[in-house]
């Protein structure tokens, strides 16, 4: 009986490290640390259920994690002989800034030229998603979401380009809405024309 309170005792009391993954009881712990540092009560009836919500909101937001994505690109398929550009536009970006926490909103288009085989559309778009939805900052998933495709579907180019807006910029700190950052990852024959200038002026209109 004393041997298990001890023990109970004891594993409460662990040190946790930096990136061990901790309970959900601790991180509901940790919102509720965020809300009285907000300046509200926890125990307020309004708030009772939010570390609840929010932990289970975070599972959603940080669910990038939690997906592998090369296995996302496995199943492929013939092309049929079809040689030009496949681009799925406007696919949403829903992010976090890693430096705030904060939202990164916007829009990402994902273009490859293929080399005897493709993916699916809808695996272009849940790549983008599993890698945006991690703590980011705007250039790396460009990077990894172009590199990812590249080193599992061995295209013959691949670009990305990112359009996105930053809550961190917009509602805090400079305070600016509506600022739009964008940025591009090219990669084998789109670094070079005459595919370069033709993609670019595709995502231009
Ligand atoms: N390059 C890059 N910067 C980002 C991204 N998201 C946010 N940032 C910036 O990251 C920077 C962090 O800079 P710090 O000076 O450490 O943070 P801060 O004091 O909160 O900076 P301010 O936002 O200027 O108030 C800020 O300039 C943000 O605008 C991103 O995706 N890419
Ligand atoms: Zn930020």
């Amino acid at each position: 009986m004393l041997d298990a309170r001890l023990q109970v005792i004891d594993t409460a009391a662990a040190p946790a490290t930096d990136d061990a993954p901790p309970s959900r009881h601790e991180a509901e712990a940790a919102i509720r640390t965020l809300i009285r540092f907000a300046g509200d009560s926890p125990s307020r009836e309004g708030l009772q259920d939010t570390p609840a919500r929010v932990v289970r909101a975070y599972e959603e937001w940080f669910g990038g994690y939690a997906i592998d994505p090369d296995k996302l690109l496995e199943r492929d398929f013939e092309t049929a002989g079809y040689d030009d550009v496949v681009l799925l536009r406007d696919i949403p970006v829903r992010s976090m800034c890693e430096h705030h926490m904060a939202a990164i909103r916007g829009v990402a288009h994902v273009a490859y030229l293929p080399n005897e085989r493709v993916v699916g559309i809808s695996k272009l778009a849940r790549l983008v998603d599993a890698y945006a939805r991690r703590l980011q900052i705007q250039e790396r998933l460009t990077c990894e979401i172009a590199e990812t495709l590249d080193r599992v579907l061995k295209p013959r180019g691949v670009a990305v380009v990112i359009r996105a807006t930053h809550e961190c910029i917009g509602s805090r700190g400079i305070a600016m809405q509506g600022v739009g950052m964008v940025t591009r990852r090219l990669v084998g024959e789109f670094e070079r024309e005459p595919w370069r200038s033709e993609l670019l002026a595709t995502l231009a209109t």
